[in-house]
């Protein structure tokens, strides 16, 4: 029989079979939309029941609907290649692998979950160590029509006669896929040192680390859904957070998970952790450092604690006929000494007027020895603490603190240098008091921490019992029982299991936010050093790598893996990129790429003058030359040339990107523009310029008018 005569033999074999399972799918569906009407049903009629009755049918609706449209969700997934597997082992068994699990009317498997237990030999068996697999097979779909077998043979000894083989590799297959907008699952083709990392215990902190395109940050996303499959009553009500660079990469791979029918874990951008604010841009290197440097810690706390703008400088209140009077100094006397016995100023309103009160009584007492009339001390903190004008003063002088408003009074140099002391050098007040300064610019990624430790340490506001505009109001009460709900801060969401993308460009204070969102979670943290842009012990950066072991613990007690095979870039885009960083990075730190394509990258020098002409040829070329997406990458300062000059190219597949916003994407072409440039932008210049040449695929063109960008 001829090859292609055995595939398709083959192909309708396994057609056949999935065939089956949408059959049953298709039924499976149809009696959870049935139990999702009943549920309804049962909904309407308890209106008609007595009350008692009543209560118990709704919850029994709810149970209903609630699980069926679970069911019907994970259903509804996307659903490429549901089946994508099959072992064929030594006892004679056939286990196919998918995407869910699936029985058939009798309760026998026709399809095995791939976190499954079972379907761990399809990921884990190799010809040393077959695991009883004689046949691996990976079945390509488009929808419900197979299109394609790649097989692997593990006992070639145990072979039946009538057993085929077809095909030569799917992962090869799959790595040579055009790339489209977002990132595929790789369910199918899991390798074994990932399968690894994803199916290790979900206590603790696990440690991804690798070069680039070695597969972390799909891992990564795979584990999340196999501990939801797994560790689900483990992992509790918290769910699972992962915090990746940017709002792009949130996006690219938000297809991932869903596509494996997981919806409920919680993707967020670092920049988009804090509810109620958005980052808008990225700071210039210097300022981003400095705002998340752990001494920010130091300069916000005392900020917190500072006057605030606008408050009354003198308190008169008349009592028994007498003005007592409190002047500014006595009165930032008292703050201080509210300050002094800690606390959230937001929570610290009763100590505020406490110690207002006693010193008015002191004013009163000195009065007193001086000739004045006689006080009664408790009577006077009972009578003036009943007074609506002194709870007026209260709220004006004592105001609830609002996150926002204190970052932008640092706008204000001379008020920065106070919260500073010695913390900031002069230059480093300056430049941060005019990047708060300037109201316009909206947020950056690097104030949203800010704005989260600030919310941290001004606390939540107490409930206010009514109206909004009425002082009294503000009177303390002690939470009810039922507002105790945990041990748990009120302020953060928190998570069971957070998974932490691009690790190693998070600063100190970021690495303080996403900890109060994770404080009882386990981890999953995933980076590169050599892809660092800002923060690296390799650069003696900081003692600032003290806050993540805050929050993920001792370093000797953490799971590290290291994935060692770059699955994105072809061979020779890798071994270019990687001159880059020679001398910069240890052999061990630098995957082997496995796929040589036979093009090499184009490097050509341009004149600086001809620059727009060049990459819109060069963007052109590629576009016609690829199949999947094309990225034009500049530094920072380059991006709005670069959109300028490729606004005459309409092309959907096309996107411009400076050096800190291709974090974690990748592109089956890249246009390199002016790669000197990177260098100068940052001490880490070098190691974005890696990053940008690591996001190709396929094809990598470097546009270039300084011939020393490359070491020798
Ligand atoms: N086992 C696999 N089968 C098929 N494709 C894979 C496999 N492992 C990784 N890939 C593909 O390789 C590419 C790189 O993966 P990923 O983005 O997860 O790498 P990374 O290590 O996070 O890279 P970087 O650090 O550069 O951001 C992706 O397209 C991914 O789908």
């Amino acid at each position: 029989m001829s090859e292609s005569v055995v595939l398709r033999a083959e192909i309708a074999t396994e057609q056949a079979h999935v065939d089956r399972v949408y059959l049953r799918l298709d039924e499976l569906r149809s009696q959870a939309e049935s139990m999702r009407d009943r549920g309804y049903e049962l909904g309407h009629g308890a209106r008609h029941e007595a009350v008692f009755e009543q209560a118990s049918m709704l919850f029994e609706r709810d149970v209903m609907v609630h699980h069926a449209n679970q069911t019907l969700h994970v259903l509804d997934a996307e659903h490429e290649g549901l089946v994508f597997g099959r072992l064929d082992t030594h006892e004679r068994e056939t286990v196919y692998v998918g995407r869910l699990g699936i029985r058939d009317g009798e309760f026998d498997n026709l399809v095995t979950d791939w976190r499954a237990d079972a379907a761990a030999p399809f990921y884990q068996a190799t010809a040393e160590q077959p695991m009883g697999v004689i046949r691996r097979r990976v079945i390509q779909s488009s929808g419900r029509s197979v299109t394609g077998i790649e097989d692997d043979v593990l006992m070639p000894h145990a072979l039946p006669e009538q057993m085929r083989v077809v095909g030569d590799g799917a992962l090869m297959a799959a790595l040579a896929r055009a790339r489209g907008e977002r990132m595929r699952d790789i369910v199918a083709t899991i390798q074994r040192e990932q399968d690894e990392v994803i199916r290790a215990p979900w206590r603790g902190v696990t440690e991804i680390t690798g070069g680039p395109g070695t597969g972390k940050t799909a891992v990564a996303l795979h584990r999340a859904a196999y501990l939801l499959y797994r560790y689900r009553k483990q992992i509790g009500g918290g769910g699972v957070l992962v915090v990746g660079p940017s709002e792009a990469f949130t996006t690219y791979i938000s297809r991932v998970l869903p596509s494996m029918g997981e919806t409920s874990v919680e993707l967020r951008a670092v920049g988009e952790l804090l509810d109620g604010f958005e980052a808008t841009h990225t700071d210039p290197a210097p300022v981003a450092t400095i705002k998340g440097a752990a001494r920010m810690r130091g300069v916000l706390r005392r900020a917190v604690r500072g006057t605030p703008p606008g408050v009354p400088s003198e308190l008169r209140i008349t009592y028994r006929g007498e003005v007592l009077r409190l002047a500014g100094d006595q009165l930032e006397r008292v703050r201080r000494r509210v300050h002094g016995r800690g606390g959230q100023p937001n929570r610290c309103r009763v100590h505020a007027a406490e110690a207002l009160l006693e010193a008015l009584a002191d004013v009163a007492q000195r009065h007193a020895e001086s000739g004045g009339p006689e006080v009664d001390r408790t009577q006077l903190v009972t009578e003036l603490g009943e007074r609506i004008e002194f709870h007026r003063f209260l709220v004006d002088w004592w105001p609830v603190l609002h996150p926002e408003d204190v970052l932008s009074w640092l706008g204000d140099e001379q008020r920065l240098r106070t919260a500073a002391r010695s913390q900031l050098a002069p230059d480093e007040i300056s430049s941060l008091a005019a990047s708060f300064a300037d109201g316009g610019a909206g947020y950056s990624v690097a104030d949203i921490a800010l704005l989260d430790e600030l919310r941290a340490l001004v606390g939540k506001p107490r409930r206010r019992r009514v109206a909004a505009d009425d002082p009294q109001q503000d009177h303390q009460r002690p939470p009810s029982p039922g507002a105790a709900r945990s041990s748990l801060p009120e302020h953060y969401d928190e998570f069971g299991h957070v998974i932490v993308d691009e690790a190693q460009d998070l600063s100190p204070m970021q690495w303080r936010m996403i900890g109060r969102r994770g404080r009882h979670a386990s981890w999953t943290v995933v980076g590169d050093p050599v892809q660092s842009s800002w923060y690296s012990a390799a650069d003696g950066a900081d003692a600032d790598a003290a806050e993540a072991d805050n929050v993920l613990g001792s370093p000797s007690a953490r799971r590290r893996f290291t994935l060692r095979t770059n699955y994105r870039n072809s061979a020779e885009i890798f071994s270019l990129a990687a001159r880059v960083v020679s001398g910069h990075a240890g052999a061990d730190q630098l995957p082997t790429a496995v796929r040589a394509t036979g093009i090499d990258p184009t490097v050509r020098s341009v004149d600086a003058a001809s620059l727009e002409y060049e990459v819109q040829q060069a963007a052109l070329d590629v576009l016609a030359r690829v199949e999947g997406t094309v990225a034009v990458i500049g530094a920072m300062n380059r991006v709005a040339d670069l959109e300028k000059f490729l606004s005459p190219v309409s092309d959907k597949r096309l996107t411009v990107a400076g050096s800190l916003d291709c974090k974690g994407l990748e592109y089956d072409a890249v246009v390199l523009v002016e790669p000197a440039e990177f260098l100068a932008e940052s001490m880490a210049g070098r190691r974005g310029l890696y990053v940008a040449m690591t996001r190709a695929t396929q094809r990598l063109t470097v546009l270039t008018s300084d011939p020393d960008w490359l070491p020798e």
